[in-house]
């Protein structure tokens, strides 16, 4: 069954087109990457997916409801590209913050906040103001506040960018874990192509357009290529 469904949108910028004619259907419980060069649309489309942007034409449906659509808020995880956290604030004090929006009492918030601040290894750190954390540590944190809510889907924006390869494979480890014991979706955006290798389907952006999609092995098979950056150039885009 499909959780995230567009039939030709379409977006512009200031008479620019930015998403063209976009069509896609995401399954539930699966992870779903979204591919493609910088500046080719990735973030105005989960943009729009969220409900943050409107779109000029067509039609997104989100758990069969149209977006936007505040109630469907409680239920995506959304990790922004750039990190929107209270600098003059703790780890701490930015994870009561944000935990606060949802609907958890006392103990299930501590619990959460415990949870997320653990996958991504920032325990130790929580006490400290953000303003003296690394890039790395920002990302982290907020992959973590994503990661409170306990959403059923999870879109993430270039999630582990500036996140060392240990790291990076404790977080696709667990995001492995929420989509087969939790039956979570989640929807990834990267430049990394062995994490493309890692996402159940793949769309390859170019131009505000999906020039290809399927599977990583269907990808493969389809454009004769040992690597992604082959199927990516053989697709048509330019090297990430
Ligand atoms: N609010 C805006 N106003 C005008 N142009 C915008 C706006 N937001 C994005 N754009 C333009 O739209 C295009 C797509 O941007 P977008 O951020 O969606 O790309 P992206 O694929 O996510 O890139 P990256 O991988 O570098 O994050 C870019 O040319 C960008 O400059």
């Amino acid at each position: 069954m499909s959780t995230i469904q567009l039939t030709d949108v379409q977006k512009h910028f200031q008479r620019r087109p930015i998403i063209q004619n976009v069509s896609l259907s995401i399954d539930s419980g699966k992870i779903f990457g979204l591919i493609g060069p910088s500046g080719c649309g990735k973030t105005t489309l989960i943009k729009l997916m969220v409900g943050m942007l409107k779109a000029d034409a067509g039609h997104i449906e989100v758990l069969q409801q149209a977006v936007p659509n505040y109630n469907l808020l409680q239920k995506i995880g959304y990790m922004a590209q750039s990190d929107a956290l209270y600098t003059d604030l703790t780890g701490i004090e930015n994870m009561q913050f944000f935990a606060k929006l949802y609907s958890f009492n006392k103990v299930e918030r501590a619990k959460r906040i415990t949870y997320a601040a653990d996958i991504v290894q920032l325990t130790n750190a929580l006490s400290q103001k953000v303003e003296t954390y690394s890039g790395g540590m920002k990302r982290r944190l907020s992959l973590a506040i994503a990661l409170i809510q306990n959403p059923d889907i999870l879109i993430l924006d270039e999630p582990t960018v500036g996140i060392d390869p240990a790291l990076k494979l404790t977080i696709w480890q667990e995001l492995e874990r929420l989509k087969k014991v939790e039956k979570k979706t989640i929807l990834i955006t990267t430049h990394v192509m062995d994490e493309a290798e890692k996402c159940d389907e793949l769309a390859l952006m170019r131009e505000g357009k999906i020039i290809t999609h399927g599977t990583p092995t269907e990808l493969k098979t389809l454009y004769n290529a040992k690597t992604f950056d082959e199927v990516f150039l053989q697709a048509g885009g330019a090297k990430l």
